[in-house]
């Protein structure tokens, strides 16, 4: 009985408790075991109201800006590249954004400043998708007469295109991933560059396992050939001095872009006399853009790779380490610089002794105003001023410097080259007569 009379007084005091714990609300309401007073409601709730408008204002900012930055954007392709047929579909991740507005392109930019010559380009168009039955058409069935070119990647065609225009036709060897790297690359990257001084790709063609690039026709060939023809190319005259000048420009126009007006800065790892096209007033335009690095997986500047790229080119420090960086590329302009000067081939185990490796022979000339004449083409004899002469040599010496630090920005050389170029125009223009031995366009 004791423990029922305990037990029930527990009960009762159980109830009691409870009752206490639930008080009936004021107004009538029912029993809410979990109802806060309104106080607490509102502290919790106005902050995460106030967090969903900010939300609601920083994604209605972001949209905002996409859709501006479409608008200004005039180049019609998208980041992504997209490259799609019936055998083949990839799309090219890395995004590489043009510094350049299209405003500085027309009027500078890429292009020369306020006199500078250059037609302004047609505006960048899209890279036309071609069928192997196309460019067969085009190239009557890849005949040995339309052959223009043999690369280390592929046979270049020259063909005639359903438009009616003439493009360079690159078909590429078959070259397994490294090959598939190069193609991808090579069309991501220059359907989306734009500068005057490198060659347009025009389109491309992935048809199973052809790989194939439409570039820009160059009637005037490489550099190569008219530098160093090989045996059995046909010898044409050698270029004047007016003519090397402007190609050195338009070179380091071209690497001055590449390095300094798009971000991330595209290295090209592959600058040498073959991918220096001309066209038919021997302008220069940059190509061969196979072995190309986009800067984006660089640290602290540099990029640490598989040393690729042509002997004779390679700067000292990528060749023995594989550090690259946009100095590797200053390095090869100042090769071709020394090519332009002496016309002499990077390498040549014909010369006598001391004088195999073209840099090593020159630098100690190029900085001697007596000797700096002594390794001057034959070819160029009478056609450049002493002064001239000794800042372009100047200029060379410093790109080809061991150090890649003290090697200059490609800037500096197209502000050095610039006053030398146009001093060839107005010489041009006011005596009207050709200290050249070959027309060059009146253009700068
Ligand atoms: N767009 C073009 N217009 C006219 N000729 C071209 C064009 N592209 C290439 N050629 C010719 O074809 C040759 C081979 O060019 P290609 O780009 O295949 O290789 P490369 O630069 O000589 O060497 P690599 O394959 O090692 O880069 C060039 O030297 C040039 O004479």
């Amino acid at each position: 009985m004791e423990t029922n009379a305990s037990a029930a007084s527990a009960a009762e005091n159980h109830t009691y408790n409870i009752h206490h714990l639930h008080q009936p609300q004021p107004h009538g309401q029912p029993h809410h075991r979990d109802v806060l007073p309104s106080s607490s409601v509102l502290i919790i709730v106005i902050p995460i109201i106030i967090m969903f408008l900010i939300l609601a204002i920083l994604l209605l900012i972001v949209m905002l800006r996409r859709l501006q930055s479409a608008k200004c954007n005039r180049n019609p392709k998208s980041s992504k590249s997209v490259i799609n047929n019936s055998n083949c579909t990839f799309i090219a991740h890395s995004t590489i954004h043009i510094n350049s507005s299209p405003a500085e392109v027309k009027s500078g930019g890429c292009l020369y400043g306020t006199g500078s010559g250059r037609q302004p380009q047609p505006k960048l168009r899209d890279a036309q998708v071609f069928t192997l039955k196309e460019l067969e058409m085009a190239t009557d069935k890849f005949s040995e007469a339309k052959l223009i070119g043999n690369g280390t990647h592929g046979v270049v065609y020259r063909g005639v295109l359903r438009d009616g225009s003439v493009a360079a036709i690159k078909m590429l060897h078959r070259g397994g991933r490294q090959g598939e790297r190069a193609f991808r690359l090579e069309v991501d990257l220059l359907s989306r560059l734009y500068c005057p001084c490198i060659a347009q790709l025009l389109g491309y063609c992935a048809d199973q396992n052809h790989r194939l690039l439409v570039i820009e026709y160059m009637p005037n060939g490489s550099l190569q050939k008219h530098l160093h023809p090989g045996k059995n190319q046909s010898r044409t005259r050698p270029l004047n001095w007016g003519i090397r000048l402007r190609i050195a420009l338009d070179c380091a126009r071209a690497l001055e872009y590449l390095h300094e007006h798009t971000t991330p800065s595209v290295i090209h790892r592959n600058f040498k006399c073959s991918s220096i096209l001309l066209d038919q007033n021997f302008r220069a335009k940059l190509s061969g853009f196979g072995l190309a690095k986009i800067g984006s997986d660089k640290l602290n500047g540099l990029i640490s790779t598989r040393v690729l790229g042509t002997t004779g080119y390679l700067a000292p420090e990528y060749a023995s380490t594989g550090k690259l960086t946009t100095k590797s590329d200053v390095y090869s302009y100042g090769v071709i610089l020394l090519e332009l000067l002496t016309g002499r081939v990077p390498i040549d185990a014909n010369r006598p002794p001391g004088e195999h490796v073209l840099v090593s022979w020159a630098l100690p000339h190029l900085t001697n105003r007596e000797k700096v004449e002594e390794m001057v083409d034959p070819a160029l004899q009478g056609q450049y001023s002493n002064k001239d002469l000794i800042q372009v040599a100047a200029i060379a010496a410093m790109c080809v410097q061991t150090e890649a630090d003290y090697r200059p920005l490609m800037t500096d050389v197209v502000q050095s080259l610039i006053p030398l170029v146009k001093n060839l125009s107005s010489a041009f223009s006011s005596s009207n007569s050709l200290r050249f031995n070959q027309p060059v366009s009146p253009r700068t």
